[in-house]
């Protein structure tokens, strides 16, 4: 996969799986980046965190520039994505927002979408594996993709290094319980969100 294949997949399927994006080196520089603390995750972006266990039980820690290189780096490339994104798709991509993830075992995100039509906000959906390169099926944590219909569209093993990106609004997908723990960063291209004349931006 390159930078051009990747485009035409979001342009004919509106999804794509980009294996090795990162080296296995970049994404050990990246667990150094690992923050010591984790908060639950929530669901939606004004969601008072209530009934969110049901739904997802995985704990995420903002990135910032100044988590160190290895993140810096990944922005940069994020950047670089963003920048073909809108000059070959026109997805006028303003900012882009991210997490680290990480899923202990038994932790689970059920069937969601990350954005909601007409509230068009999230725009292309992107998770980055930092585990292993061996990750296997026995292993769980697998990404399940759905088509918008709801049927079955993939199943992704979480392997270091790969690199998922999808249409935020048009894909239902869910993270199946982890039988070890499992890590990620998990990205929004957005809008700029200007909505009932207030600026949404993320900080
Ligand atoms: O970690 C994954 O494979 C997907 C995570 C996800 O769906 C999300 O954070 O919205
Ligand atoms: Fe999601």
């Amino acid at each position: 996969m390159d930078l051009d294949t990747m485009l035409e997949s979001l342009h004919t399927q509106g999804w794509c799986v980009w294996d090795d994006f990162l080296s296995a080196n970049e994404i050990s520089a990246l667990l150094q980046c690992l923050p010591s603390e984790w908060s639950q995750a929530g669901i939606g972006r004004q969601d008072a965190h209530t009934h969110v266990a049901s739904i997802r039980s995985d704990k995420i820690h903002w990135l910032k520039e100044e988590m160190g290189q290895p993140v810096h780096h990944y922005l940069d490339k994020m950047e670089v994505i963003r920048q073909a994104a809108n000059r070959y798709l026109y997805l006028g991509l303003f900012e882009y927002e991210a997490h680290f993830a990480k899923y202990e075992q038994g932790d689970f995100y059920k069937k969601h979408r990350d954005s909601f039509r007409g509230k068009a906000n999230r725009i292309l959906t992107t998770v980055l594996y930092l585990n292993d390169q061996d990750w296997q099926e026995t292993d769980g944590g697998e990404l399940v993709i759905y088509n918008d219909d709801d049927s079955f569209l993939t199943k992704l093993v979480p392997k270091g290094g790969r690199l998922v990106m999808f249409l935020s609004e048009d894909f239902p997908h869910e993270v199946l319980p982890a039988h070890r723990p499992r890590f990620s960063i998990a990205g929004w291209f957005r809008l700029n969100g200007v909505s009932a004349g207030s600026l949404d931006i993320a900080v």
